[in-house]
């Protein structure tokens, strides 16, 4: 197939509709990622780090894309990794590329500025792998010197951006470790059910097809929010917050974030996430959250809630048909110590 051919050719890769991601049972799969090749220090390696030879790819609306956004900015590793967002649209050719008309929030939404004729993100992965038969996701972290995709696994592109590259940044930036080696294993343990009940959980829930595999992975779902919030409330009443492990910014933080800014404006009615909200079910990740937000630029500049609410609700239609974009909730998220009417009153009247 040509590249044209292939940024205009509507079947999603492995044959089936690009929008097509429920099993027979009803529940939702998401498949593995292809590219898992590491940047690496190793004499010999086949991606070395260097300043200005990789290119990552995202979209501000992705979670598992805004993990890789956030840990390049707390790395310091702006100058050194360059980074192109899509348009927050994907439709049946998966993301594009914005026009160069087209003016959007957030650093670096623009044509694509290493191959100025491609439109489509897809076309990226067909010019490295023509055969390629996986799905077209961000993040996608790409060697433009051998032009491969080193890696198109978020969970892998951040812990390479831990450490490849500090013989390249000043102290400040290096010492910056999201991955201590005294809470490796709480983290880890932390990530196994994160991911498949939190990050992956909204998507279970929103993505299936049949009443029982949404009732299950949504159940599911809340009572991981219930535990991450007595987890929160043990850790920020021992005065050990403000952070998931107390004072340390680590990757539990960014993996459990990507998620929570997205749930209530979208999750919540998009997904069918819709037991409670965070603003007035969860004050301890709530809280948390905001702190987040509003305290540490890396995480603020990366959250563009225009690409997040925009993408979900326009670009799946087998959810949302007709693709409006409803107008709450009210502000995206709240002020640092601002509280939804219900929570003000209750809390005034247990002051009184
Ligand atoms: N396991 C991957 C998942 C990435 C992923 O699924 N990204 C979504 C956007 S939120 C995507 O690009 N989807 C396009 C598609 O599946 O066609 C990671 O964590 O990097």
């Amino acid at each position: 197939m040509s590249e044209t051919n292939q940024a205009s050719s509507t079947s999603g890769a492995n044959g089936g509709s690009i929008l097509n991601w429920a099993s027979k049972s009803g529940d939702f799969k998401r498949q593995d990622s292809v590219f898992r090749n590491f940047i690496s220090k190793q004499p010999g390696a086949e991606f070395p780090p260097e300043k200005d030879r990789y290119h990552l790819y995202v979209s501000y609306a992705c979670p598992w894309a805004h993990r890789a956004l956030i840990v390049r900015k707390l790395k310091g590793l702006e100058d050194i990794i360059p980074c192109t967002s899509v348009h927050w649209e994907m439709l049946d050719k998966g993301w594009r590329f914005a026009t160069k008309d087209e003016k959007l929030p957030g650093d670096n939404v623009t044509p694509d500025p290493l191959h100025p004729d491609y439109t489509h993100l897809r076309q990226i992965y067909f010019g490295v792998k023509p055969d390629y038969n996986g799905r077209f996701t961000v993040p996608t972290l790409y060697d433009k010197k051998q032009n491969k995709i080193v890696s198109n696994e978020s969970s892998e592109i951040i812990r390479m951006f831990y450490t490849a590259f500090d013989d390249l940044l000043p102290e400040s930036y290096k010492s910056v470790d999201l991955f201590p080696t005294d809470l490796r294993k709480d983290i880890e343990e932390t990530n196994e059910w994160t991911y498949h009940d939190i990050n992956n959980g909204v998507y279970k829930s929103g993505f299936a097809t049949s009443e029982e595999a949404y009732t299950n992975a949504c159940l599911t779902l809340f009572k991981s929010l219930d535990r991450a919030e007595a987890h929160l409330a043990s850790s920020q009443s021992s005065q050990r917050g403000p952070y998931y492990y107390g004072a340390h910014l680590t990757e539990a933080d960014v993996r459990l974030y990507t998620t929570i800014v997205r749930f209530d404006p979208v999750y919540v009615q998009h997904f069918k996430c819709n037991i409670r909200d965070i603003r007035s079910g969860y004050p301890h990740l709530h809280r948390w959250l905001r702190h987040l937000y509003w305290d540490l630029p890396a995480f603020r500049e990366t959250t563009q809630f225009e690409h997040i609410k925009k993408h979900y609700t326009k670009s799946h239609k087998q959810i949302n048909q007709h693709s409006i974009t409803p107008l709450g909730p009210e502000k995206d998220i709240l002020g640092k110590e601002e509280e939804v009417s219900a929570v003000e009153a209750a809390l005034k009247a247990a002051r009184q």
